[in-house]
């Protein structure tokens, strides 16, 4: 598969998210930030908002849910019509519930993993999705360090979704820019989240062409 670029919008403007998203046209996702102030410690956006994204932009929505209880949540943002569903681990209560609620609404399954969160103990809910999100920062803020340390833990997780011979697309999010993007790719990531390393771009359009490029370049499955 070809590596995938999915600028995260909570680094954009939000007053002006309609043309902070069209200045990305070139990207693969719109990756949207849910946030709820339990799960993490922050509040970003929900349901509405994603509904009124879906009608300005051709892309399709990557809503990566930071929120308690996404078994209750996750299914409406697939039946809204996302591309893309991500729940983490560390909040839900029946995943495998929820994660083929998300299919049956027709958008791709994703599950995330925070920085600490071992990858083995999900090794079993593999071909009950299509993505696994590997949080490379703690959830709930952009522009933070890269944790390095969650490198062994993609090369992990591309060897078990090899090992099983299975399609799922593997996600970094969380201080993924030019300095980073390479060793994601190297490990074995295929999907790129950044933030502010596109929007803090005077050309955003020309950072995720370039992001794409690094990323392609070390992209080692
Ligand atoms: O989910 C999150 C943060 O919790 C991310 O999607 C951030 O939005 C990434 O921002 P940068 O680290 O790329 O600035």
């Amino acid at each position: 598969m070809a590596v995938q670029i999915a600028p995260s919008i909570l680094s954009a403007d939000f007053a002006r998210l309609a043309d902070e998203v069209t200045a990305v046209s070139n990207a693969d996702w719109i990756h949207v930030d849910v946030m709820d102030n339990h799960f993490v410690p922050n509040l970003t956006l929900g349901l509405p908002v994603v509904e009124s994204l879906l009608k300005v932009t051709p892309l399709p929505l990557d809503c990566h849910l930071m929120i308690e209880d996404p078994d209750r949540w996750a299914p409406g943002y697939a039946e809204a019509g996302a591309g893309s569903v991500t729940i983490h681990a560390e909040a839900a209560s029946a995943p495998i519930r929820t994660l083929r609620a998300i299919r049956s609404a027709g958008a791709r399954a994703g599950l995330a993993l925070n920085p600490g969160t071992a990858v083995e103990s999900y090794a079993d809910l593999l071909p009950e999705i299509d993505m696994m999100l590997m949080m490379t920062v703690e959830p709930g803020f952009g522009g933070q360090s890269f944790l390095d340390m969650v490198l062994p833990k993609v090369r992990r997780a591309r060897d078990l979704i090899k090992g099983r011979d299975l399609d799922v697309w593997l996600q970094v999010d969380g201080g993924v820019g030019a300095e980073t993007i390479e060793r994601c790719a190297e490990a074995g990531a295929d999907v790129f989240v950044a933030g502010s390393a596109v929007y803090s771009a005077d050309d955003p359009a020309e950072a995720v062409r370039s992001l794409r490029e690094r990323a392609s370049g070390a992209y080692a499955p």
